[in-house]
């Protein structure tokens, strides 16, 4: 019999919970591609969205703040659940798992004792669902020496790649990261640097929403050209995967440090923002003969960015992951839900050639109601 996960991701951009649900095939070795049923984007309170910007870098009383935003954010995806549910007219009994990333607050892949968190409380979301609930995927890496992310290159593999077409799969979410599916080769994967988590925080101190819906605000500016250097330089681009990075490194104290003593209009910082995402992806690409690259992730809605990209990628057929029948919003959830899927049927989460791990491991941790 096939069976039903939901996935759920709440990502560094801090917009809100994205929920897929999901029917996969009863035998992984049949090699059934997953149906996307449903799907739903339930936006933040501004309250949790404040409050989890703030549990994202130190500061005072984390430790009371984390515990009470652990309990709120296992309702809020809970919650989420139910509307999903309701709008996929679809019971709770019928669901096999929640597979759900959490909310990354901390990721240090380079401390001393290499940690990452991820929060919100899984037994209150599988006891408020009645749905046992798959989670904690990163930290099994970690232990076997791998940096806990990027993790969504086993799912890419297992349901885009080509054997005759070398194709890249690239999330823009508020970091980027890129999965390179050449034929005959391992999978690699890794974190290319900031995607747009930096454009949201400017427009957001620029009082101007929160986020450059469609680039327009960019669109508006002029890239300049010794700030796009300057960003550039940051010695992030020029490392060898595997690499992961996150809002800990490229936040707004990382730019304004950049920033320091010059007076652009804000329009150019922005515009030069969105040139530099698209920039620090082609380093990352540079010795790469990709044919064709997907983008998913909110940021493949940023038409300046994506012409952008093109631009700086002649040779490569750019296309959303929508053209592959999975939207751009969609395709991260649906590798919780594959991750879920895999912790059923024992199938390693992680590529150690992408994380760095000794050795592929199953992935996550079971929280029953
Ligand atoms: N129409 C649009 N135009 C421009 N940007 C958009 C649009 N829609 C979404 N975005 C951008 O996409 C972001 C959300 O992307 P997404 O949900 O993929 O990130 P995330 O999952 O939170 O991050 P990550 O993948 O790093 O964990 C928004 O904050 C915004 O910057
Ligand atoms: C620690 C963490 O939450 N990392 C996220 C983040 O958002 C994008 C990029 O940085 C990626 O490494 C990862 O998410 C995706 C889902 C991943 O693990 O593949």
């Amino acid at each position: 019999m096939s069976s039903l996960y939901i996935g759920i991701m709440s990502g560094t951009s801090l917009d809100g919970i994205d929920l897929v649900l999901v029917r996969f095939g009863p035998r992984p070795q049949d090699k059934l591609q997953p149906e996307l049923l449903d799907s739903l984007l339930c936006p933040f309170s501004e309250l949790l969205r404040q409050q989890l910007s703030q549990l994202a870098q130190s500061g005072p009383n984390e430790l009371e703040l984390m515990g009470q935003v652990e309990q709120q954010l296992a309702l809020a995806y809970a919650d989420a659940i139910k509307q999903l549910l309701a709008k996929a007219k679809v019971a709770a009994e019928q669901i096999s798992a929640i597979g759900c990333h959490g909310q990354t607050i901390r990721h240090r892949p380079y401390a001393q004792f290499p940690f990452t968190y991820q929060i919100g409380d899984m037994f209150r979301l599988a006891a408020q669902t009645q749905i046992r609930v798959i989670a904690d995927f990163r930290r099994k890496d970690m232990a076997y020496g791998g940096q806990g992310a990027p993790l969504v290159p086993a799912f890419h593999k297992a349901i885009f790649a080509k054997p005759d077409s070398y194709r890249a799969i690239l999330n823009i979410g508020g970091i980027a990261n890129i999965t390179l599916l050449q034929p005959n080769m391992p999978v690699r994967g890794f974190d290319t640097g900031p995607g747009n988590g930096l454009m949201d925080n400017w427009i957001q101190q620029q009082g101007l929403g929160l986020y450059d819906k469609d680039g327009l605000y960019a669109a508006s500016g002029v890239v300049q050209q010794d700030l796009l250097a300057n960003l550039l330089s940051d010695p992030y681009f020029q490392l060898q995967g595997p690499k992961s990075t996150g809002r800990e490194y490229f936040n707004p104290q990382w730019l304004a440090h950049k920033l320091l003593a010059n007076t652009y209009a804000a329009a150019d910082v922005q515009r030069t923002l969105t040139r530099f995402t698209a920039e620090s992806i082609k380093i990352a690409l540079v010795n790469e003969a990709i044919e064709e690259l997907f983008v998913c992730g909110g940021g493949a809605y940023n038409k300046v960015l994506f012409s952008d990209l093109q631009q700086l990628l002649p040779a490569v057929r750019l296309q959303q992951t929508a053209s592959l029948g999975i939207k751009a919003d969609d395709v991260e959830a649906m590798a919780f839900a594959w991750l879920a899927y895999a912790y059923d049927h024992k199938i390693p989460g992680n590529i150690p050639e992408v994380t760095g791990a000794r050795k592929a491991v199953v992935l996550g941790a079971e929280f029953t109601y």
